[in-house]
Order: C-alpha cells, then sequence, then structure tokens
C-alpha cells in the first residue's frame, strides 16, 4: 500500500508545483523562511506581515529582523494588506505565534474558497482552550478538519533559510491535502515526509518545546550530555503518554516530528525555548528571560497548557510539571532536579500502548 502512494505521489511531483499560488500569514523567522522554501520549491508566494517596513524589506528580499543576512528569492511579493495576500491562494499558511494566531485571524476577516488548504507551521497550544493548533485555525476560518495541513518536524528557521538539508513533516487526517502540500514545498534541500497522525505531529511539535526548556535550564546550571540526554528520553516518553491517551500513533513519535524536532530543538544553541530556559538556568527571571530573548519561545506558555491537557487525561508529565513549577511557581532548577531525580523508582518504559 504504501508503495503505491509513493508511486503516485512521486509520479506527479513537480507537475503541480509551478502553478500553485500560496499565501503565507506571518513574516517572522519560520513564515519567512518556509515562504523561501515554497518559492524555491516554484510556487507564487505571497507573505503577509503586521508591519510595512517588514513588508517593504520582505519584497526586497531581506528580513533584517528575523533572518539577518538571508538573501531570499526575489518572485516573493510581501504586503499588509492580507485580502490581496491571500486573494487565488490554493494553499494559506499560518506562522503565527500560538497565543495570538485566533486574534490575528480573526482581524483579518479572510474570505477563503472552500477548496483553499490551510497549513499550520506552529508548535504550541492555545491556553485558553488547550487546543492544538489545527483545531484553532479550523474554528477561525470556518475550514473542515480535512483541509487543514500540519507541518512540523527539526525545522530550526535559519538553517532553512540557509537551505541547509533538512526533512519534515506534512500530517493531515486527508493525506491528498498532505500530498498536496508536500509537492508545493518539495526542494533540493526540504524534503517533507506525509502523515495522517495530526494529533501526533502536532503534540510532538508543542511539547518538545517544553522539554528544550528543560533541557536549557540543566545546561544553565552547568549540567552536561548524561542530564540533556536524560531529559531528551524521558521527555519523549512524557510526550508519547500524553499523544498516546489524545488519540495519536505510537510511531509518530520515534519519527521527525517527534525524536527529531526533539533533538534539534534540545540541543540547537539557536533554538528559542533552549535558550531560554539556559538563561532561567543561568539565574535569570521569566521576565528577563522573555525580554533578552525577545522573540516567540511557545514552550514558556504551551507548558501550561501542555500540563492542563495531562491533568485532563491523567498522563502523568513530571518534566513539564517541573517547567511549569520553574517558570511560574519560584521552583529553582535545582529543586526540580531534584524532585525529579527523587521520584519513586518503576521499571522503564518508553512505549506505554
Ligand atoms: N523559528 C523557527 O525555527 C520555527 C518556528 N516554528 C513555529 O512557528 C510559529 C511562528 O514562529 P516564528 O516565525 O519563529 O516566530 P517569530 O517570533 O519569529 O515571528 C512571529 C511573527 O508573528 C508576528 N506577530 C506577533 N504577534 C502578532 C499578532 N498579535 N498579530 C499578528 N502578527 C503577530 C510578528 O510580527 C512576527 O512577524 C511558532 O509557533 C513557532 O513555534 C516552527 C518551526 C520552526
Ligand atoms: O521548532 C523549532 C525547530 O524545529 C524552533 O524551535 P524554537 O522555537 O525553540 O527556536
Amino acid at each position: 500500500m504504501s508503495g503505491d502512494i509513493t508511486m503516485e505521489f512521486e509520479a506527479v511531483s513537480g507537475a503541480l508545483v509551478r502553478s500553485t499560488r500560496v499565501a503565507v500569514l506571518g513574516g517572522g523567522s519560520w513564515g519567512t523562511a518556509f515562504a523561501a522554501v515554497l518559492a524555491d520549491a516554484g510556487c507564487s508566494v505571497r507573505i503577509w506581515t503586521r508591519d510595512r517596513a517588514t513588508a517593504q524589506e520582505l519584497s526586497a528580499g531581506r528580513n533584517a529582523r528575523y533572518l539577518a543576512g538571508i538573501d531570499l528569492p526575489s518572485s516573493i511579493e510581501a504586503s499588509t494588506d492580507e485580502t490581496w495576500v491571500a486573494e487565488g491562494a490554493e494553499i494559506v499558511v499560518v506562522a503565527l505565534p500560538s497565543q495570538m494566531v485566533r486574534n490575528a485571524l480573526a482581524e483579518m476577516h479572510l474570505d477563503l474558497d472552500p477548496r483553499t488548504l490551510v497549513v499550520s507551521l506552529m508548535k504550541g497550544i492555545e491556553l485558553t482552550s488547550d487546543q492544538r493548533m489545527s483545531v484553532v485555525l479550523g474554528e477561525a476560518l470556518g475550514v473542515a478538519a480535512d483541509r487543514i495541513v500540519v507541518v512540523s518536524g527539526p525545522n530550526l528557521a535559519r538553517e532553512i533559510a540557509e537551505r541547509q538539508p533538512t526533512a519534515t513533516v506534512v500530517a493531515s487526517t486527508d493525506l491528498r491535502a498532505a500530498r498536496t502540500v508536500a509537492r508545493a514545498c518539495t526542494t533540493d534541500y526540504f524534503r517533507p515526509y506525509t502523515n495522517s497522525d495530526v494529533i501526533g505531529v502536532e503534540l510532538c511539535g508543542s511539547v518538545k518545546n517544553v522539554v528544550a526548556l528543560a533541557v536549557g535550564m540543566a545546561q544553565g546550571r552547568g549540567h552536561g550530555y548524561n542530564t540533556t540526554a536524560t531529559i531528551i528520553t524521558r521527555g519523549l516518553v512524557e510526550i508519547t503518554r500524553l499523544g498516546l491517551a489524545l488519540g495519536a500513533d505510537t510511531a509518530t513519535f520515534s519519527g521527525l516530528a517527534g525524536m527529531g524536532d526533539l533533538v534539534a530543538t534540545c540541543t540547537s544553541p539557536s533554538s528559542r525555548n533552549h535558550g531560554l530556559g539556559r538563561l532561567i538556568g543561568e539565574g535569570l527571571s521569566l521576565e528577563d528571560a522573555v525580554v533578552k530573548t525577545g522573540t516567540t519561545a511557545e514552550g514558556v506558555k504551551s507548558s501550561r497548557s501542555v500540563l492542563d491537557l495531562a491533568l485532563s487525561v491523567g498522563v502523568d508529565m513530571p518534566i513539564t510539571s517541573g517547567v511549569v513549577d520553574v517558570l511560574y511557581k519560584g521552583l529553582s532548577v535545582d529543586e526540580m532536579a531534584r524532585s525529579l531525580v527523587a521520584r519513586p523508582l518503576i521499571a522503564e518504559r518508553t512505549v506505554t500502548r
């Protein structure tokens, strides 16, 4: 079966890309880098950003604030006018901070064709509703679940904007939709794999940010590779437990959106979550660390919604809980470490289904 799908997929690969019109909403680091991938793949790309100066810069092939020093494809068109950006788009890509996206889209009043595919690049869980981003997009844009596609994987924006080789996961409940988006973003440095496990892919992307905060905190305290590997491995167990309780597929967690992204985010100094955790481990307050990092570290807010989700389904997430206690309840990083190590001894179970 999977062989048939691959053949069908490759037989049409490239054929549709030339004419695909894509709108990207969000001109931050990932929105801009993904717009460049799409343009390199041959799509006709328009990008929306809320400030005029960035739109002008993007139209001139630059985004100094978010991707300094990167030359973007000259074909990308940018504007602050969302109606113009979304006009005629077959694919609308959303790359805004998770906690802002519902309100931002409500203000845009987009009138999308029912056939339009909507792509989420976001890695967070909404605080007020504990919902995954595909659900938020569905509600905010009035789009059915089978028109929504999630792109998630080890995808640090700057590395991709530098055209370093990377793979990703493109997930949708409708595999035809996933394949269409995969074709639209295939380049000689960016390789998408399709998946139908939207729940698993989104949870992986959201919870790995929380685990990266924990790794950063440990490294900021001066702990080394053993601690890092312990947190990554047990973090993956937490992600898997939550995912399985919420209906995800086991296989997703060892894939690119799971283990792949977890490793990238927990080990890269350019991860904002990892970097913010490190500052806290070095002794900064949350407020000072947020000011110093300056961009979107989704795990800071999503740690609380992830913990809410875990409590709602009775899943134990000690690392997530420790991160929430450090960020919001005054627990020190040393106290978090001690309490994690002192937990009752149990048999090692990596996958629990
Ligand atoms: N940067 C990366 O390497 C990756 C980021 N992501 C995810 O992509 C999503 C977007 O992240 P980035 O592009 O990195 O964030 P960013 O912080 O680089 O850019 C955010 C963009 O959203 C805009 N924005 C912020 N608040 C807004 C509001 N209220 N209304 C309208 N626009 C607003 C900003 O002006 C900026 O253009 C996040 O969920 C992140 O986790 C996923 C993979 C890689
Ligand atoms: O999601 C990412 C890489 O896949 C980006 O991570 P940060 O948001 O921590 O920079």
